[in-house]
Formats: structure tokens, C-alpha cells, sequence
């Protein structure tokens, strides 16, 4: 707490230099508020004072308001805990001072961060400073007057991007747009900043206050086309988050009625959606994502990560060569080894696809793809193992031949190397029982596309080393990963608590519902497809493979649906063959082919599961339970084993390996927000009526008796824990 403070010195040039610190992005917490205010009351009542500067510590103005605090709101509902900022600091004791005020800014001002700088009369940056209003990525707007200034700084058209994308700049793009007034090396930033402000105050430089400028809005007209393409662009991309329309709202407010104004509206606004179920679930995947790089007995042990140089990938099919693929574009030396030519000239084929792909939507640049490329070399045989830091197998599920990898491996790795598998079913103890690299051996889960999808599930094992869960996690995140560690058990974390998904869905079609009905309303509950499309798309010889798994894994849990066998039996294997539920023609939407109607009735009279006979009737809220809330319950089970170190790690593991929809917090947060009560009595309904696949797990109904939520610590560890 010590380095949590506001400190003041006045220089002999009458220059007060005011100092954030709050490491370690000198987050805006309710201490540093009021001690800015203080400070800053201080500066305009002492007569040695001319002129002010404002700067961080630690090379950083400010990442803006502290989150924690909005965190503190949604715990216990109360908005008084927001300190008010907008007007009592900004308006009043900055821009509205008798006394110049410069912004000093260096590393990044984000957030309230750059919106207290933009208060300021002046703005002085160092080079490659990072700066941004990345506040409806966490469900509310900006709430400091940065939806008025930015727009009167540096034009709507940009202003609206950068908001709405929660897009930063850098300083030097910051000085051409007119955010920065000047851009100096960090050695000089105080220097220049405090001439500035002198000159301000000597009326040399202009004494400019942005909430009143209207140069840079344009016409009434003009901004009104701006904010309507705006608009409409918003509802598109994103329809479930009501902070984009509520942040046009206030920047029209204030270019209709004044700055003033504006900012009064964006206060309101601001509060009302720090309350929002929206910012609530944004928020708690802020703080989980982050929580997923802390790691008992890993993280925590004072272990330093090791490089990992060079890497090796076992299998060039589509899982091996998306893994290489992201593996060189983060410049790592990959050699890639297949079991003759044939197979090895279509692994590169694939990842020379899987560049060109990126290169073609504007994602990499040629060169970079060209230079990712030259740090590929294919083999046949282990004779450039010898000096590979990790080798990832990616080959079929079969366990003899990984078997048999794991010990060629052993014997052809230098001692310090990582064995990685991508298994996302086979249990690793059997995948390493012929070795004695126990240790060594770690489970490295890609989601596919392997380039593209964000998730590294990273598997343990008992007897994996805390050294290789740090280095991989270290490599994930140089590849631009986000790491979670999980315990070993059928499907791991990811896949383990999404297969009811699938089932759910085809128990409802079973008992009489439309499947395009389905997909509408898990679409429209914010996954980015429903699940016979996803079907569709990832090829059914994956749904029926993995739908065998589980069912031999969890018996007593599954229903087991005709309805994936009668569509490959009549010729139809989704995408892959143009033939599954959906037409797929190119340059249009998938669309619904109604001619699986009779597949569909001869699963139904298979299963005869129709209560007499006859569809059963549900909303689509019901819709959305019945497929999900089996979802939340195998979640119970998971942290009920201990599969995850915590329960926001499988928030963000459904958000990033199942596209669960981020502004609802992931897979458990969302069984919390609609109530572990709920969940369980649904369930229980259900299973009454139809079956097993709905029992409640035991964690879900203790919670639900005890009125705990799902994701909160268990009081003592699970004596099931596998981590
Ligand atoms: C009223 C206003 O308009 C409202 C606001 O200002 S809301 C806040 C707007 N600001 C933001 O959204 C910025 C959020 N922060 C970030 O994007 C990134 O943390 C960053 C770019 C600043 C730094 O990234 P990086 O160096 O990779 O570090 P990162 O691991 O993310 O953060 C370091 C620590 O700072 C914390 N932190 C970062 N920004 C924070 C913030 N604004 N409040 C509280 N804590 C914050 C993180 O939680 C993390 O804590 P941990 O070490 O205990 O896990």
C-alpha cells in the first residue's frame, strides 16, 4: 500500500508536478482520487504554483478507473461507492482551473487514464505511448467526459472507432489526430511538459479547455450520418451489448446540447450501466482471465520459465498444422514430421494455406507470412530431435501408435524437452505408460482452427513437473494464447463440460422441437452458431467420435440420439460434403435444408420419447435451459473433481474454446446469475420427466440447498481434486 499515493513537488520554475502511483498501471482507485483532488485543491490555493503537470510513476500515466472498484458495486449493488470524478475532478479542478494543468504521458493512458489527460490543457507524450477508451469492452462507456472530449479532440468519425472498437492508438497517430500536443523521449517528458505549462500560463501557448471546442464535430448533419451509420453497425456486431447504443446516445447528447451537457448525460448513463448484467459478466472475465496466469505451486514457487526454441510437431493433419502454424508466426523454429512424403507435402500445404488465409483477409502481411514460412522444415524421421525444447504429438486418437511415439520420442529428445500431447480424449497416463519422462509428459489441448482459436488447455497430470506447466504456459502465451491449466479426465475441462450441449439439443429434437428453431435461439443467446450448425461445420465423423467417448466415460448421464447415425447413413456428412442440415453455397448464409425432415421423424420414432406422442411445447428461454443448464451441471462436476483450479478458469475456457457469450460471464458465472436454485429444480423437473440426462449433480443441489453460488471456493479442497 505504501506505493499507493499521490505526491506533489513545486519546482523553482512555480511548476507543482503531481505524481500517480499505483502500481502497476496506476489504476484510478477511490485513495488516488481524493488524494488528486486534494493535491490539485493544494496546487490552485498556493501562491508559488503558476502551472501544473500531471504524470504516473513507473513509466505509465494511468490504466484508468480502478476496476475493482466497479467490481465492489456488483458485489453489493451499491453506485455510492463510485467516487465522482466526471465533474468534481475533471471539470472543476482540472480544465475549469485557474491554473494550467499538462498532461505528462508516458506508457499508456487508457480508460479514465487518458480521459484525465484529455481534461488537461495540454498533452505531452513520450513516443509509443498507448491510448485508448477501452471501457465497453467491460460493458459500460467511458465515464470521465472522454465520450465528449475525444470527439472535440480529434474528430467523430475516429472518436466513434476507437470507442466502439475499444481501439487504442499510439501517440505518434495521437499527434497527427490532435490527442497529443507533443512528443518527446522519456528523459525529456517532464522537462517539456513543465515548459509547457509555464507558457500556457505566460499566454505564449494556447490555454485550450476541449469540452468547449466544436471545431473538430463538423456539421449538425454531418455528425447526425456519422452517429446513424454508427448505430447500425453497432446493432449488427453487436446486439447484446447495450453499452454501444448508450455511448452514441451521450455523444449526440452532447454535440445536440454542449460538452457540459454531454458529460452530465454520460454520468447517468455510466451508472446506470456499471449495474448492468453486461458490465457484471465483463467484468468478471476481466479479473478471470487474468486469474488463469496464477498457478499454485507453479506460479508461485519462484521457477523462472525456460526458453523454448525450437519445437516439434508429430502429425501434419489439420490439428498439427494449425499448432505449427501458430508456432512460426510467433517466430518459433518448428520442424514439422510426418510418416512418409505424401502426408508431410500436405501438412505444408495446410499451413501455407492456413498463412495465405490470413495474408488474403489482411490479418498478416506477405513478408510476415514469408518469413513465418522459412522457419518451417518438414522431416521424416527424429534425426533433428536432438535439440527440440517440446515436441507437440497431434496424430490420430489411437493409443498404441501415441504409445509408440512417446517412447521414439524419449529416446530421441535431448533430457530437458517437453512432451506434449493434443489429445482432447485419451487419458495422458496411458499415453505415457511405456516412458519414464512421467514428468515430462503435459497435455497441449488446441481448439481448432489451432491458428486462429485463443484456448490452450494445458493438461496435467500428478506427475507433470511445475517447471513444463510453467514453460508451456510461458510459449502459450508467446503464441498468443490463453493458457488454462486443468486436471486429466475424460474431455479435460473444455469438452468434458460442453458435451451435454450436444445432447441437449438432440434430446429436444427428439421430443418434437424444430432444430432450426434451436439454432435461432442459441444464436440469439449469443454463441456464435447453434449446435446442429456447429455440427455441420465441424464434420460428424468429430460428433459421433467424441459422442462414443462420453457415453462409454458417463453412461449414466447420456442420451444417446439416433439422429448423427441416420444422416451419415444417407449420404450426408455436413459441410464436408455440402449435405447436412443446412445448405452451404458459397458467399451466402447457411440455410436451413428442410428435406432432413424424414431423418429427423425416423430418429423420433426410434427414440419415441414424445410424451403421448406429441411435441412438447416450450418457450425459448426453456429452449435455452434445456440444452444449457445440462451444461452447468457438468460444470458442478468438474469443479466438484477439481478439474479447475478455480471456477472463473472454466468461465474462460467456455468463453475461448466454446465461444460461450463473454458478456455473460462464461459457462458458471451464468449458472450464478440465473441461480444455482433455478438451475437445480429445472433439472430436477426435467429428470422426472425425461430421464437421467437432467439428474442434478450432487455439488449443484448442495449449493442450490445452501444458497452458495456455484463459483465460490469450496470451504475445504475437493478430496477428488486432480490438480
Ligand atoms: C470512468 C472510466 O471511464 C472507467 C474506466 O477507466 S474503466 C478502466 C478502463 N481501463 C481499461 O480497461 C484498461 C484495463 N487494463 C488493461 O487493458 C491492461 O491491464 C493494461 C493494458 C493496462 C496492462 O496490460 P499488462 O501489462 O498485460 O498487464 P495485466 O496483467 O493486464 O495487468 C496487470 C495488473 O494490473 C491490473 N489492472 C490493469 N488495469 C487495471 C485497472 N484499470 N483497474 C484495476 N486493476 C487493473 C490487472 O488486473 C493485473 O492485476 P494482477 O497482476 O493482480 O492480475
Amino acid at each position: 500500500m505504501a506505493d499507493v499515493k499521490v505526491t506533489m513537488e513545486v519546482g523553482n520554475d512555480g511548476v507543482a508536478v503531481i505524481h500517480i502511483s499505483n502500481p502497476p498501471v496506476n489504476a484510478l482507485a477511490v485513495p488516488i482520487i481524493l488524494e488528486l483532488k486534494e493535491k490539485f485543491g493544494e496546487a490552485v490555493r498556493r501562491n508559488d504554483v503558476k502551472a501544473i503537470v500531471l504524470t504516473g510513476k513507473g513509466g505509465r500515466f494511468s490504466g484508468g478507473l480502478d476496476i475493482n472498484v466497479m467490481q465492489k458495486v456488483h458485489q453489493t449493488g451499491d453506485i455510492t461507492l463510485m467516487p465522482d470524478v466526471s465533474v468534481e475532478l475533471v471539470v472543476n479542478m482540472v480544465e475549469d482551473s485557474k491554473k494550467p494543468v499538462v498532461a505528462a504521458v508516458e506508457g499508456l493512458a487508457l480508460g479514465g487514464g487518458l480521459e484525465l489527460a484529455m481534461g488537461c490543457h495540454a498533452r505531452i507524450a513520450a513516443p509509443r505511448t498507448q491510448l485508448g477508451l477501452p471501457e465497453l469492452t467491460l460493458g459500460i462507456i467511458p465515464g470521465f467526459g472522454g465520450t465528449q472530449r475525444l470527439p472535440r479532440l480529434i474528430g467523430l468519425s475516429k472518436a466513434v472507432e476507437m470507442m466502439l472498437l475499444s481501439k487504442s492508438i499510439m501517440s505518434e497517430e495521437g499527434k497527427k489526430l490532435g490527442l497529443i500536443d507533443a512528443i518527446v523521449s522519456p528523459k525529456d517528458l517532464l522537462k517539456l511538459s513543465r515548459l509547457w505549462a509555464i507558457e500556457i500560463a505566460e499566454r505564449s501557448k494556447p490555454w485550450i479547455r476541449s469540452l468547449y471546442r466544436t471545431d473538430k464535430l463538423g456539421s449538425l448533419s454531418e455528425a447526425c450520418e456519422v452517429l446513424k451509420v454508427a448505430r447500425q453497425q453497432a446493432r449488427n456486431t453487436s446486439p447484446n451489448m447495450p453499452q454501444h447504443q448508450a455511448c452514441l446516445d451521450v455523444i449526440e447528447d452532447g454535440i445536440i446540447q454542449g460538452g457540459y451537457t454531454g458529460v452530465l448525460r454520460e454520468a447517468e448513463a455510466f451508472k446506470k450501466l456499471v449495474l448492468s448484467d453486461t458490465s457484471k459478466g465483463l467484468i468478471h472475465v476481466f479479473f478471470a482471465q487474468r486469474a488463469t496466469s496464477k498457478v499454485p505451486k507453479v506460479t508461485d514457487v519462484g521457477i523462472t520459465p525456460r526458453h523454448v526454441k525450437q519445437v516439434a510437431v508429430i502429425g501434419g493433419g489439420l490439428m498439427g498444422s494449425g499448432i505449427a502454424t501458430a508456432f512460426i508466426l510467433s517466430n518459433i523454429q518448428v520442424f514439422l514430421k510426418e510418416v512418409n512424403s505424401e502426408y508431410l507435402l500436405k501438412g505444408i500445404k495446410k499451413i501455407e494455406a492456413n498463412l495465405h488465409g490470413l495474408v488474403t483477409k489482411g490479418k498478416l502481411m506477405k513478408d510476415k507470412a514469408d518469413k513465418a514460412l522459412s522457419l518451417l522444415k518438414g522431416v521424416l524421421d527424429y534425426s533433428e530431435f536432438k535439440d527440440v525444447d517440446m515436441v507437440i504429438e497431434a496424430v490420430i486418437e489411437n493409443i498404441p501408435l501415441k504409445q509408440a511415439i512417446f517412447s521414439d520420442i524419449e529416446k530421441n529428445c535431448p533430457a530437458h524437452c517437453i512432451f506434449a500431447t493434443n489429445t482432447s480424449t485419451v487419458d495422458l497416463n496411458i499415453i505415457g505408460e511405456k516412458t519414464r519422462s512421467h514428468d515430462r509428459i503435459v497435455g497441449a489441448h488446441f481448439f481448432s482452427p489451432a491458428h486462429i482459436m485463443p484456448l490452450l488447455e494445458i493438461v496435467r497430470t500428478e506427475k507433470t513437473s511445475a517447471q513444463v506447466i510453467l514453460d508451456l504456459m510461458t510459449v502459450g502465451k508467446i503464441i498468443k494464447k490463453v493458457p488454462v491449466v486443468v486436471g486429466n479426465c475424460t474431455g479435460f475441462a473444455v469438452n468434458r463440460t460442453f458435451f451435454p450441449y450436444t445432447q441437449g439439443a438432440h434430446m429436444l429434437v427428439n421430443l418434437g422441437l424444430d432444430m432450426f428453431r434451436i439454432d435461432r435461439v442459441i444464436s440469439s443467446f449469443g454463441l456464435p452458431m447453434g449446435p446442429f450448425q456447429l455440427a455441420d461445420v465441424g464434420g460428424y465423423g468429430v460428433t459421433l467420435a467424441v459422442g462414443k467417448e462420453f457415453r462409454n466415460a458417463f453412461p449414466d448421464r447420456t442420451f444417446k440420439s439416433p439422429l448423427m447415425e441416420l444422416m451419415v447413413k444417407s449420404g450426408r456428412n455436413g459441410k464436408n460434403n455440402g449435405k447436412g442440415f443446412y445448405v452451404f453455397e458459397k458467399g451466402s448464409k447457411p440455410k436451413p435444408d428442410l428435406s432432413v425432415s424424414p431423418i429427423i421423424e425416423e430418429s423420433r420414432r426410434l427414440t419415441n420419447i414424445m410424451p403421448n406422442a406429441k411435441p412438447i411445447s416450450v418457450s425459448d428461454q426453456e429452449i435455452v435451459e434445456m440444452i444449457l443448464f445440462p451444461v452447468v451441471n457438468e460444470a458442478c462436476r468438474v469443479l466438484d473433481e477439481g478439474i479447475t483450479i478455480r471456477a472463473s478458469d472454466l468461465d474462460i475456457a467456455s468463453l475461448l474454446g466454446m465461444g460461450f457469450p463473454s458478456h455473460r460471464g462464461g459457462i458458471v458465472f451464468w449458472g450464478d446469475s440465473v441461480g444455482p436454485k433455478h438451475v437445480y429444480q429445472s433439472l430436477k423437473r426435467w429428470s422426472e420427466l425425461y430421464g437421467n440426462f437432467y439428474k442434478p449433480s450432487r455439488y449443484l443441489e448442495e449449493r442450490a440447498m445452501k444458497g452458495m453460488p456455484l463459483g465460490a471456493p469450496a470451504s475445504f479442497p475437493s478430496s477428488k481434486a486432480r490438480l
